[in-house]
């Protein structure tokens, strides 16, 4: 197993913008632990551009990953994983807006995601999207999405090792 301090601690957050590379960029900190390892999915795929969205990143993973479809229950698929595999979560934002249409207790559900996340476990690596750096959205639910995703954002930030936000493909380190 390599340093653990060199790839960044027991768990890493890695945000960004849409299309700011974040999930290419986490991809290669995993594939630079041991394989196997695991990526934790939340996308559903709704349509055709998301079909073809997964089967694009499913290529592009290749060989040594197990992929788990986790789009509610995140903490549920982290626990199931054996001690030590190195994890990809992918992503939180989509996770949050699955439990928001769903009319769950989005509070609740982030409060047990940060904890799991906060056991000493890992190497995890999670994919969040930066939402809100635009104008205030002209409906409630987008402007309750927003706000909880600042919220889960700094939830995961606060017990994350290392934070990195990626810029245009390239990641600055913020914690
Ligand atoms: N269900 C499922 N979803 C997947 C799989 N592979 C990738 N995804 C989803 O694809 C989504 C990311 O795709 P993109 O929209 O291309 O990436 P992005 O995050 O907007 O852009 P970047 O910042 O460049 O990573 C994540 O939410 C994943 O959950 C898979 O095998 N199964």
């Amino acid at each position: 197993m390599p340093d653990r301090a060199a790839l960044g601690g027991r768990l890493t957050l890695v945000i960004g913008g849409a299309r700011s590379g974040k999930s290419a960029h986490a991809e290669r900190l995993v594939t630079a632990c041991p394989a196997p390892w695991a990526y934790v999915a939340t996308a559903q795929a709704y349509d055709d551009e998301m079909r073809e969205r997964i089967a694009l990143h499913r290529s592009r993973r290749g060989e040594g990953w197990t992929t788990i479809d986790a789009p509610l229950d995140l903490v549920g698929a982290i626990e199931a994983l054996p001690d030590g595999r190195p994890v990809l979560v992918d992503c939180l934002t989509l996770w949050l807006t699955n439990h928001v249409l769903a009319e769950h207790d989005v509070e609740a559900e982030c409060r047990g995601l940060a904890d799991v996340l906060s056991r000493p476990r890992g190497p995890w690596f999670v994919v969040s999207n930066e939402v809100g750096q635009g104008i205030v959205p002209d409906n409630a639910l987008a402007r309750r999405f927003r706000d909880a995703a600042g919220r889960l954002n700094q939830q995961v930030a606060a017990v994350s090792d290392t934070v990195l936000l990626m810029v245009a493909g390239l990641p600055l380190k913020v914690k």
